[in-house]
């Protein structure tokens, strides 16, 4: 039997849709798996009621599957689905670094990503790297057509989750089509800034970049009392504030002294809206782990 723990992952970070993640030090799932004839699934932990241990319906199916690796899967979900924190990520990024050594299939950490997304695309349609990346490579990455860039980086962040569910399928539903050319040039102008931000392990760099005026703005609109949290976290000192993933979570990159503040400012302005929500004092940790 082999354990791994695989992170929650924080995606797009506003400037960086669709490419941009980065692995969060917590929550994370840790699955168990044994070899066995055909794949079996069991699931525990946060929001386990809402998963379904079918294989063809949960993302390590498709992942065993792709890998041609049967297993008994045991997973224990420690990030809630439809949080915006990669919940079905990081159980196919798991299954996905666990059945490799399993089977002994040899794929490197950055060949199995395609791997794991075969497994997202059962749950929102699309095979989008941007969760799995990270929940397998650590730290931040940008996932394009042509392969996995990452960087380890150490940025603070307040990941604070609602009790909203906003399921990734339907908020990809609401991504505007078209986007005007200076917003293109803003893109790409606060994309670079998080990137060197990343590099430098700088904050403000990172917050800075964060803005985004194309999909957030469309999706802001799903999760109740987004821009009053949003601007506690920055009234609390966050240097950027956007929606994780496809949200409801709403992440806030800060310096270290900030984060416990900032966590209860979040916390506060959903507390007034009548939302019930817990914050994630985290940072950009590593990848999954074998145990
Ligand atoms: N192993 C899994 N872990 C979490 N959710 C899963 C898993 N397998 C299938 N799902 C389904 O995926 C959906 C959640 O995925 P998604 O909306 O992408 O959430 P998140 O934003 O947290 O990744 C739910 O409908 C859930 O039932
Ligand atoms: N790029 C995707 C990321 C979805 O992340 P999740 O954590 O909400 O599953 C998107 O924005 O649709």
């Amino acid at each position: 039997m082999l354990t791994v723990r695989a992170p929650a992952t924080s995606a797009n970070l506003g400037s960086g849709f669709d490419v941009f993640g980065a692995a969060l030090e917590r929550p994370a799932d840790v699955v168990r798996l044994t070899k066995s004839d055909r794949t079996t699934i069991e699931v525990t932990g946060a929001g386990s009621q809402f998963i379904p241990e079918d294989p063809e319906k949960n993302t390590v199916g498709a992942v065993a599957e792709a890998l041609d690796a049967p297993a008994h899967i045991r997973i224990d979900k420690g990030v809630r689905p439809a949080s915006g924190l990669g919940s079905s990520a990081a159980s196919a990024a798991a299954a996905a670094v666990g059945l490799n050594a399993l089977y002994d299939r040899g794929y490197t950490r950055e060949e199995l990503v395609p791997i794991a997304a075969k497994g997202e695309a059962v749950v929102s349609g699309d095979a989008h790297d941007d969760n799995v990346a990270p929940s397998i490579m650590g730290g931040f990455t940008i996932a394009t057509d042509s392969g996995v860039t990452q960087i380890d980086a150490d940025i603070p962040l307040v990941a604070c989750l609602p009790d909203i569910v906003v399921s990734t399928r339907d908020a990809r539903r609401v991504v505007p089509e078209h986007a005007r050319v200076e917003q293109l040039i803003e893109t790409v102008g606060n994309a670079a800034t998080l990137t060197t931000g990343m590099h430098r392990d700088d904050p403000s760099l990172v917050g800075r970049g964060m803005h985004d005026t194309v999909v957030t703005p469309a999706r802001a609109k799903l999760i109740d009392g987004y821009e009053t949290v949003r601007e506690a976290a920055l009234d609390a000192g966050a240097t950027g504030v956007t929606i994780s993933g496809a949200g409801p979570t709403v992440i806030a990159a800060c310096e270290d002294r900030h984060q416990k503040a900032i966590a209860s400012a979040m916390l506060d302005a959903f507390g007034e809206r009548g939302v019930d929500a817990r914050a994630y004092q985290t940072r950009i940790g590593r990848g999954a782990q074998l145990f």
